[in-house]
């Protein structure tokens, strides 16, 4: 640990694909961090894999996180997300946010954060170009737009699928489910569009954010490109994601968390 810091207290809300490969992590050992407690919505579940951590960390219910952690990540289902952030942000600590999608419906929680000195943070996640797309925001930024493309697994059961009654199996070519903003691509894909609710934050906003998705039986990864046309600059990135154990998170998304955690106490800091 870099001399003179306490330690911070990390605590995992969320055993999943996502927390699970950063309690691994943070277990295995990250500079100046220790795994303070997890809350997991069914504990005996991953009762195994707490056991076979080196230091089992206490398992607490989302509402005693705080007691335990000075920092939350979120890495549970999107409508946890107040449950898990509010006791954070509201004793002026800090709350690492995945389900990035529920902010849009939680925006009092950046208030909150605001008047009690707290800080949520929305990681690069299963995005690409963040830091080039917050440098960008600082000047004028005319248009953004981004255009993924999943395979079938990695979209079912999106409420925008189910209330529109569409049916993708036996999807042959690409299918254009939904073009609009980020807000609406958010509330229409909860658990698979965050990514461009995360860089509508980053840029100009959920309302002029602008989205297109695909469902392409002819991808096997989560591939995400996104247009940025700007008075600094005019960029294009694609990235395209392994998934992982869920179909729709990408393998690189709790890597972007550990990266961040990393940054947290590093002597040298690279990227915006
Ligand atoms: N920002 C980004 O780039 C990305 C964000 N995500 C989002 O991150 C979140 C987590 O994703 P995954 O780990 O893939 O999901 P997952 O479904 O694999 O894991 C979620 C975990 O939360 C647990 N849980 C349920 N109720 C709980 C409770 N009351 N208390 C504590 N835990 C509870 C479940 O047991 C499960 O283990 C999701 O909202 C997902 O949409 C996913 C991929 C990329
Ligand atoms: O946006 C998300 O929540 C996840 C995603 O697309 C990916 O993992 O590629």
């Amino acid at each position: 640990m870099r001399s003179g810091r306490a330690p911070q207290r990390v605590a995992i809300a969320g055993l999943g694909a996502i927390g699970k490969a950063i309690a691994r992590e943070l277990d295995r050992g990250l500079d100046g961090l220790t795994l303070g407690a997890v809350a997991s919505g069914d504990p005996e579940k991953h009762r195994a894999f707490l056991d076979g951590l080196r230091t089992t960390p206490p398992v607490v219910p989302l509402d005693q996180l705080h007691a335990h952690a000075d920092l939350v990540i979120e890495a549970a289902p999107s409508r946890l997300l107040r449950a898990i952030v509010e006791p954070f942000v509201s004793r002026g600590r800090t709350a690492i946010v995945l389900s990035a999608a529920a902010l849009l419906q939680n925006e009092d929680l950046i208030d909150l954060a605001n008047l009690n000195g707290g800080q949520i943070i929305v990681p690069t996640g299963a995005l690409i170009g963040l830091d080039a797309v917050t440098a960008a925001a600082v000047g004028t930024i005319h248009s953004v737009r981004m255009i993924t493309r999943k395979p079938v697994d990695g979209l079912r059961g999106a409420p925008f699928i189910v209330d529109n009654g569409i049916d993708l199996d036996g999807l042959r070519e690409p299918l254009k489910l939904f073009e609009g903003t980020a807000r609406e691509a958010g509330k229409g894909f909860p658990a698979n569009l965050n990514v461009a609710v995360a860089l509508s934050l980053a840029g100009i906003g959920p309302d002029r954010t602008m989205v297109e998705i695909w469902a392409d039986p002819g991808v096997t990864r989560n591939t995400h490109r996104i247009e940025v046309d700007a008075d600094s600059a005019r960029f294009a990135m694609t990235i395209e994601n392994v998934p992982s154990d869920n179909p729709r998170t990408g393998l690189i998304t709790p890597l972007s968390v550990i990266a961040l955690l990393r940054k947290q106490s590093a002597a040298l800091r690279v990227g915006t």
